[in-house]
């Protein structure tokens, strides 16, 4: 098989640094044009220090011509943006949106969080993710060209739950989320209330009362996993690090006193749930996930337990937003559209301390 050249629009960006760091560890991969906006003319060295063997690379227009002769074109871009892009590329160009203009299949949904037209949706690009009691996500990926890649929040979210929905176990109208994320799932550019005096030493709650966008894509992934409508209430916290996701989720279990799931029988839904899975890790029992744990990794770390005295399940998981919860996933979903090991090009072990 030749290289597969694959295009970053959005490299200046957070996400769209992270895609090239590990496109320069993917062996089937050679890096073509590296495309975003007001930076166009800047050297990458100068935009990403970080990624030392493209520093000579110089960031072009994002442009149907600079975005054309590619096998596979990564947008890492802001809300509203990709469907324009994506127009001019050829259909069987592996396109990979990181973006949430894809993701919901549900209209009505997107016109309530989102304010920009709904652009239609995309194949979900969280191969790990259980729909119904036996299927993945991942058999919708093999061999698309179009891949809406998931939000951080609810890669982190929908990953941690969705064991329990898919066995059956929980009631859908009872779950809780609140979710610490780093300052870099905000983006790059400049926001006032992220500056390091405001953020340093401080945690603190946005997004408050069921109004973060990312609440119908939590929705629509639990729905899917175990059929019945899942509502959610999703509070997101802003942490003082750099990277990474912790979300802490609860639902209340399914059935009367007598008739409860026991701590066996979540166990092993979730056992079953992250069996074979190469990024999934249910860690053993008595140990909690970590962001610390997962940095720079695609892996997520999950734990449960059971609240015996509230009657509800406890799920914690751990990713790091630029990796698993975008970047990593986009290469994820690369390798599956492609017919790659899932696995290519993608690390699994995390930096630390
Ligand atoms: N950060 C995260 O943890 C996550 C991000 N995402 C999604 O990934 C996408 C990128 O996010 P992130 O990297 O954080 O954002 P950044 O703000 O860090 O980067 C945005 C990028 O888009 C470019 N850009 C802005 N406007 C345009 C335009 N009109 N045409 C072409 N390029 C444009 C910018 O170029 P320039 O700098 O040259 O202006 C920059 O390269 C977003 O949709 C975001 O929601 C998804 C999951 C997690
Ligand atoms: C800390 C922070 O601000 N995080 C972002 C989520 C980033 C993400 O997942 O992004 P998209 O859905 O935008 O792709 C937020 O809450 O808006």
């Amino acid at each position: 098989m030749h290289m597969i050249r694959a295009a970053v629009a959005g490299a200046s960006g957070y996400a769209g640094g992270e895609i090239l760091r590990l496109l320069l560890a993917h062996p089937e991969v050679e890096i073509g044009a590296v495309t975003a906006a007001s930076s166009a003319g800047q050297r990458l060295g100068s935009l990403h220090p970080h990624l030392t063997p493209l520093a000579e690379r110089v960031v072009e227009e994002t442009t149907p011509e600079t975005l054309a002769g590619h096998d596979a074109v990564f947008l890492a871009l802001p809300h509203g943006h990709s469907a324009a892009v994506a127009e001019h590329l050829p259909d069987d160009v592996v396109v990979v949106d990181c973006g949430a203009d894809f993701r919901l299949r549900d209209e009505s949904a997107w016109t309530t969080f989102y304010d920009t037209p709904y652009a239609g949706s995309w194949a979900y690009g969280m191969p790990e993710l259980s729909v119904g009691a036996d299927g993945k996500q991942r058999e919708q990926l093999a061999g698309t060209r179009r891949v809406a890649v998931p939000g951080c929040y609810p890669t982190a979210v929908s990953l941690a739950l969705a064991p329990g929905f898919s066995a059956g176990l929980l009631d859908p109208e009872d779950v809780v989320v609140v979710a610490a994320s780093g300052t870099s799932g905000a983006g790059k550019s400049l926001k006032p209330h992220l500056l390091g005096a405001e953020v340093m030493g401080a945690m603190s709650p946005y997004g408050v009362g069921g109004v973060h966008r990312h609440t119908p894509e939590i929705e629509q992934n639990l729905t899917g996993a175990g059929g019945d409508q899942v509502t959610v209430s999703f509070t997101p916290t802003l942490a003082p690090m750099p990277r990474g996701i912790l979300a802490t989720c609860t639902a209340r279990l399914r059935g009367g006193d007598d008739q409860r799931p026991t701590a066996a029988d979540v166990r092993a839904a979730w056992e079953k749930a992250c069996a074979d899975e190469p990024f999934v890790h249910l860690l053993p029992e008595g140990q909690w996930p970590s962001t610390g744990s997962v940095l720079g990794s695609n892996s997520v770390h999950l734990q449960v337990a059971l609240d015996q005295r509230a009657g509800r399940v406890v799920a914690v998981a751990a990713v790091d937003n630029l990796t698993k919860g975008t970047a990593g996933a986009a290469v994820q979903c690369l390798n599956l559209a492609l017919g790659l090991p899932e696995t290519t090009g993608l690390p699994v072990a995390g930096v630390a301390p």
